[in-house]
């Protein structure tokens, strides 16, 4: 379970001040998947480090499972939009994704399961000796992803993970997400611009306003659990949902000189 609470922002530096996060409040229950969505620059980033312990918020209150956030939660694993800075260029795949394992103590046998189990679900395979360079970036952002399973969290955030990539591989690596989430009962707060992969991912989106932000609309999607890219897309009920959020963002916009 994770709850946001009257969380605020603000950068100081020198006399200079940008207030990126107002005042933000949601919960993402035990085990559910959620897409935030919103304007570039409304601070997507910015609340993804103060929910995982990298940024003191200026005011509220972030808890995950009942405690507050004072840095790194335990049980919490992020995946990051930029993964060729994310990897260890050095480390073959099958030692980057041991890495945190071995920061979290976890015995050398278990360690091997889980960088082969995780491997696996990623489709990677056969590629535990490459090097990250060597792989394309659909395949670097899968290694990414199957470092975070490998560490068995509770709770994954995602920043954008897939924004790097190209579309075909997009498509797989959402795929990848659901199932993925279905099969470990993972909670996933899904961080994205996109308003599309917002709906085809989500159980339920969560909008931002612009900066000063706040949070426009929490939606619910109620389509059908099994989704697959041609015909979730097509189905009238997504276009709908996809249609509300939209509409949603771009009064965000458009209200966000009033504020
Ligand atoms: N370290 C910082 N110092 C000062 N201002 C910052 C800092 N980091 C972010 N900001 C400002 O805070 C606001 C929110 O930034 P943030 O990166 O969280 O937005 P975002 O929604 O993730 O953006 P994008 O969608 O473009 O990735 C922006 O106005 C940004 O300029």
């Amino acid at each position: 379970m994770l709850e946001v609470k009257g969380l605020r922002k603000v950068y100081r530096s020198g006399e200079r001040e940008v207030e990126a996060l107002r005042d933000l409040t949601f919960t993402v229950a035990q085990g559910e998947l959620v897409c935030l969505v919103g304007p570039s620059g409304c601070g997507k980033t910015t609340l993804l480090r103060c929910v995982s312990g990298l940024l003191d918020p200026t005011g509220g209150d972030v808890r995950v499972n009942g405690k507050a956030v004072d840095g790194p939660p335990l049980g919490m694993a992020v995946v990051f939009q930029e993964y060729g800075r994310s990897l260890f260029p050095w480390m073959s795949v099958r030692d980057n994704v041991e890495l945190p394992l071995k920061q979290k103590r976890v015995p050398k046998q278990r360690r091997n399961e889980l960088v082969e189990q995780s491997l696996d679900a990623v489709g990677l395979s056969g590629s535990e000796s490459a090097y990250p360079w060597q792989l394309s970036g659909g395949m670097q952002q899968r290694v990414a992803i199957a470092r975070a399973v490998a560490y068995e969290p509770q709770t994954l955030l995602m920043d954008e993970p897939f924004a790097a990539v190209d579309a075909q591989t997009r498509a797989d690596l959402e795929d990848l997400v659901r199932q993925l989430w279905k099969r470990l009962g993972v909670t996933i707060l899904f961080v994205t611009h996109d308003i599309d992969e917002s709906v085809y991912l989500g159980q339920r989106v969560v909008m931002l306003s612009s900066s000063p932000t706040v949070v426009q609309d929490d939606l619910i999607i109620d389509l059908p659990a099994e989704r697959d890219q041609l015909t979730t897309r097509a189905d009238p009920r997504f276009i709908e949902l996809r249609t509300k959020v939209y509409q949603q963002i771009q009064s965000a916009k458009k209200n966000a000189g009033s504020r």
